[in-house]
């Protein structure tokens, strides 16, 4: 067979299927027997016997599992390749599963021969759970916790400004101004680097981080990942593809944190005001610095602009969206602007809490569009046990963010735009259910709230946004993890699907290699 892209897909397919199926029949028949019987685990779609599901939704998969949940319950199993996945539709069942049982679903499933080669441990949001991920997770709070967010607010408000200022001359899309403002903040804060576009290398490889793992987030999907020596596979034969994907993984992690490690050095030796979180840190005390330590900070900054980069630029697009869709929902937060700053005058985050319709807008838009529906996966270290239920250890963990803050029981019209809903509530951060649960739960949040609320207010004080050309919301959004394109080109999600299909998700994935150039 040779390496090449004219390979045919569906020869490729079958071996794929093939191969797939004498894999995970061994894997089933492993976890089968292994698996605790003393409970049963949660209801669920059942697929083949051993293999589990052969497909997986890929295509807005919160709302399949929305479905699923009328069935199953709150709380769905179902295995796949002998994995085993459970995936909760409820706020109560993540409370009884990832906060208050915590030190066994703290985990992320990144323990693989593949996981290792894309050098998972590098970043927060994916090194496993244990020692390496809370000497991590410290040195993330220390500098990203409320107090210490504080000080970005400086930063956040030259370059809110700054975009407000080009946002009618620039020529770069909406989207793109948005997903510069996003990153700039956070190169900016953390590097004292500035950015002109999102397409900047620097900028880039934080984009690719983000598109080579969007997948991954997708409950199933990376089951594969326990196919016995895939690791080892040759990138022509089928399956090679995904050793060549986490290389590729590395590869990208390596560059999004050495570039802008080393220029932020360049720029403390050539100037001596340089100042950013990267120079504060390696002025504290440098001759007792470890290697491990030197090697967390640079770590640390690339996990920081990564995770910034297409978040907030999807909360901060959902309110472009919601904005054009609802104008009379502007207008009322205009006039609230008005009569507490005065026309024309641009917020300041000390008049945050004079603003409640504002402050509604950003919790509506937290929870309209959730960044992340459904997450960042867990993991579970230990067999748990929920509503006499048994989650066997190893179990991937998802948490549909998006069914639950679309939960009819809690919000009226669900689907609907009403900032209202939030005005008698308490503004509590930790009520944000788009920031995650338990121990795993958003690092850079205080952060993100800050920019994000910043942005919001801003723009409200002083730009008009008119409609946009689509009636149809969902066509504003990818079908993967991530949302929004105002646009509708699908700049967020690297791969449109037209199946919901774990196979054509595996196809449309190489596919995606080719056209990268990704296989050689
Ligand atoms: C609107 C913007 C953002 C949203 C909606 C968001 C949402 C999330 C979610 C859902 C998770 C997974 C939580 C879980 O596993 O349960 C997460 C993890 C994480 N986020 Fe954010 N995020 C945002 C912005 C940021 C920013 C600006 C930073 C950096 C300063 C950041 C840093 C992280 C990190 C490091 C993790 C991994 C934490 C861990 O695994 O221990 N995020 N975020």
């Amino acid at each position: 067979m040779m390496d090449t892209p004219h390979m045919s897909l569906s020869v490729f397919s079958s071996t794929l299927i093939t191969n797939a199926l004498i894999f995970s029949t061994i894997l089933g028949i492993l976890s089968y027997v292994r698996r605790p019987c003393q409970l049963p685990c949660p209801p669920g779609p059942k697929g083949y016997w051993l293999l589990g599901l052969a497909k997986v939704p890929l295509i807005k998969p919160w709302l399949t599992y929305i479905e699923w949940g009328k069935k199953y319950g709150d709380v769905i199993h179902f295995t796949r390749f002998g994995r085993h996945y459970v995936v909760i539709n409820s706020l109560e069942a993540a409370n009884g599963i990832l906060e208050r049982q915590a030190q066994f679903t703290s985990d992320r499933p990144t323990h693989s021969k593949l996981d290792q080669i894309a050098d998972f441990e590098r970043t927060l949001a994916t090194i496993p759970y244990g020692n390496g991920w809370r000497a991590y997770r410290k040195l993330f709070h220390q500098n990203f916790r409320a107090k210490a967010s504080i000080e970005y607010r400086p930063i956040e408000v030259k370059q809110v400004h700054k975009f407000l200022n080009g946002i009618n001359s620039s020529k770069m899309s909406l989207r793109d101004q948005v997903s510069t403002l996003s990153q700039i903040v956070m190169f900016d804060s953390v590097y004292g680097l500035e950015i002109s576009t999102n397409k900047d290398d620097m900028s880039q490889h934080a984009r690719d981080i983000i598109e080579l793992n969007d997948l991954q987030f997708i409950p199933g999907w990376e089951a594969f990942k326990g196919i016995p020596f895939i690791d080892l596979l040759p990138s022509w034969f089928p399956g090679g593809h995904y050793r060549i994907a986490h290389e590729m993984l590395a590869e990208v992690f390596k560059a999004a944190a050495e570039g802008p490690w080393g220029q932020t050095l360049k720029a403390m030796e050539e100037d001596e005001n340089h100042s950013s979180l990267i120079a504060k840190l390696l002025s504290e005390s440098p001759q007792n610095k470890s290697n491990e330590e030197i090697e967390l900070i640079k770590n640390m900054g690339m996990q920081a602009v990564a995770a910034a980069a297409d978040t907030t630029m999807s909360a901060i697009c959902t309110f472009f969206l919601a904005m054009s869709l609802y104008p009379d929902v502007q207008l009322k937060a205009q006039q609230e602007l008005d009569t507490v700053l005065g026309r024309g005058q641009t917020p300041t985050f000390d008049d945050r809490s004079s603003l409640p319709y504002v402050e509604a807008i950003y919790r509506e838009v937290m929870r309209w569009h959730p960044a992340l529906p459904v997450g960042l996966p867990h993991g579970c270290t230990e067999d748990i046990y929920y509503k006499g239920y048994i989650i066997p250890k190893g179990t991937v963990i998802s948490a549909n963010i998006w069914a639950m803050t679309h939960d009819e029981s809690k919000f009226d019209k669900p689907d609907e735009f009403i900032p209202e809903r939030h005005l008698d509530q308490k503004s509590d951060i930790n009520s944000i259910l788009a920031y995650g649960f338990g121990r795993r739960i958003c690092a850079g949040r205080y952060m993100a709230d800050d920019t994000t609320w910043f942005a919001i207010a801003s723009i409200l004080a002083t730009k008009s946004i008119s409609s946009l050309p689509n009636e149809n919301v969902e066509d504003y959004f990818s079908d993967g993890s991530f949302w929004i394109d105002i646009e509708l080109n699908f700049g967020c999600c690297f791969i449109e699907l037209d199946q919901e299909s774990g196979l054509q998700g595996d196809i449309a994935f190489v596919k995606y290699l080719w056209s990268r150039n990704l296989v050689r």
